[in-house]
């Protein structure tokens, strides 16, 4: 398994996502660089598909720019390569299962193995096929986050119990994009997951404003934010690092000013 869990011992995590080749090569490893400066803990780090069925429309158009530039799976690898030429910030991908299953999974988490990847969340893969990515991911040393949501119920308990890495809550039913409103019983959640597990907890979809993030991370053990972020990109383009590195630090603040703050 990665050290992902370590990086949550201390303080609040915060881990912001951005799509990878959107709106370009360049731009997304200066992106990587400004959320590492930032203060991020972890970078998620998007891999555009054809259809990202739990995407709101801000990261679906987000995947329309990458697939314009010309991604490809190995382009995505290429930028993490790029970037950790400038940054050790810890990196995982958050990836469709079709986009591992072709490029096939032993070969898949070797690659992320060899560009410093340490963990996988995959949306679409059912805890229940896990099993299928297990051991070429635990051979690479990467851990495969799971995600619990509002409506995983009786489940909670297997999935909490075979987690490593983090654990991804998902703050309310739907897909991706900015909210004000979110599932009212996050805190019984996160209570319930850690009654099977010692492994932290990172709550992410809607989540877009610095007050935000410092509530979710009074709940929880992280908090994650994408939307927000891929819109500074939609909006700033090759302007964008200057722009979320500034996000980045005003979220930074707002996480740590959570209870647990960083010591
Ligand atoms: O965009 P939001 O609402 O801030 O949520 C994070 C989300 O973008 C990121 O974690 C993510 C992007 N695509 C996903 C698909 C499923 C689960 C999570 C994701």
């Amino acid at each position: 398994m990665s050290n992902l869990s370590d990086i949550f011992k201390n303080h609040k995590a915060f881990i912001p996502f951005v799509v990878a080749d959107d709106p370009d090569f360049d731009t997304t490893v200066k992106n990587i660089i400004a959320l590492a400066k930032g203060g991020a803990d972890i970078v998620e780090v998007g891999i555009p598909f054809s259809d990202p069925i739990a995407d709101g429309p801000v990261i679906q158009s987000a995947d329309l720019r990458a697939f314009a530039a010309g991604v490809r799976t190995e382009t995505v690898f290429e930028i993490v390569d790029a970037a950790r030429k400038q940054t050790d910030v810890p990196i995982v991908f958050l990836t469709y299962l079709n986009v591992v299953f072709k490029y096939g999974y032993d070969a898949f988490c070797q690659r992320c193995q060899q560009s410093g990847v340490a963990g996988l969340v995959i949306p679409d893969m059912p805890y229940e096929s896990r099993d299928e990515i297990l051991p070429a991911a635990t051979q690479a040393g990467i851990d495969i986050i799971p995600l619990i949501t509002p409506t995983s119920g009786h489940r909670i308990e297997k999935i909490a119990r075979a987690a490593s890495g983090f654990i991804y809550v998902v703050s309310s039913l739907g897909i991706t994009g900015e909210r004000n409103e979110f599932f009212t019983g996050l805190k019984d959640l996160v209570a319930n997951i850690r009654q099977y597990t010692d492994v932290p907890t990172a709550i992410g979809f809607g989540v877009h404003t610095p007050d935000q993030a410092k509530t979710m991370a009074g709940i929880a053990d992280g908090v994650i934010i994408g939307s927000a972020i891929v819109d500074i990109v939609a909006k700033e383009k090759q302007n964008a690092p200057q722009a979320i590195e500034t996000f980045t630090k005003s979220v930074r603040t707002a996480v740590d000013a959570s209870q647990g703050a960083r010591v």
